[in-house]
């Protein structure tokens, strides 16, 4: 199973770049984190066209929301547990400064929410890299999460 990232937002401040790449490199190669950036365009439509296109093929698309559906860590292993067991790869959007487009959420699968803040993108592209390997280091029984 891949898990792509698919973040509008590209010149990444060097914190958040160093940040999503330490989280990257520790997952496994059957689990693995794929980032895929895309320039922002002039509104969420547009840039819906551009993260269609980004998308691969039959990938089970998760849009990153604040209001979307709160998920524990615990259900994110849960529910990475179920992917891998589908084998099927996993796209999660990430929106730029407008967020993602209306339509376009509604063609996601689900919309999950990291905090029901507003998180600007580099911090949620963070966030969500750390709670993925979080979440992979639970169904290993891992000694980096601490119940
Ligand atoms: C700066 S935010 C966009 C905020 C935008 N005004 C909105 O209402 O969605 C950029 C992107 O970061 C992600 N994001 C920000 N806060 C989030 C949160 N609390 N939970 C999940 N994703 C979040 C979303 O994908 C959002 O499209």
């Amino acid at each position: 199973m891949k898990l792509w990232v698919i973040a509008v937002g590209h010149k990444m401040p060097a914190w958040a770049e160093t940040a999503t790449q330490d989280y990257v490199k520790r997952m496994p190669a059957d689990c693995a984190i794929q980032i895929k950036e895309l320039k922002p365009d002039l509104n969420p439509a547009k840039e819906a066209i551009k993260i269609r296109e980004a998308l691969p093929k039959g990938v089970h698309i998760i849009a990153l929301d604040e209001r979307g559906k709160d998920v524990s860590t615990k259900d994110l292993a849960n529910q990475m547990s179920a992917w891998r067991q589908d084998g099927k790869d996993i796209a999660l959007l990430i929106g730029g400064a407008d967020g993602l487009d209306p339509e376009l959420k509604k063609e996601a699968a689900s919309m999950m929410r990291l905090s029901s803040m507003t998180l600007p993108h580099a911090m949620a592209r963070v966030i969500l890299v750390e709670q993925l390997y979080r979440a992979w280091t639970i169904l290993q029984g891992h000694p980096y999460h601490r119940v």
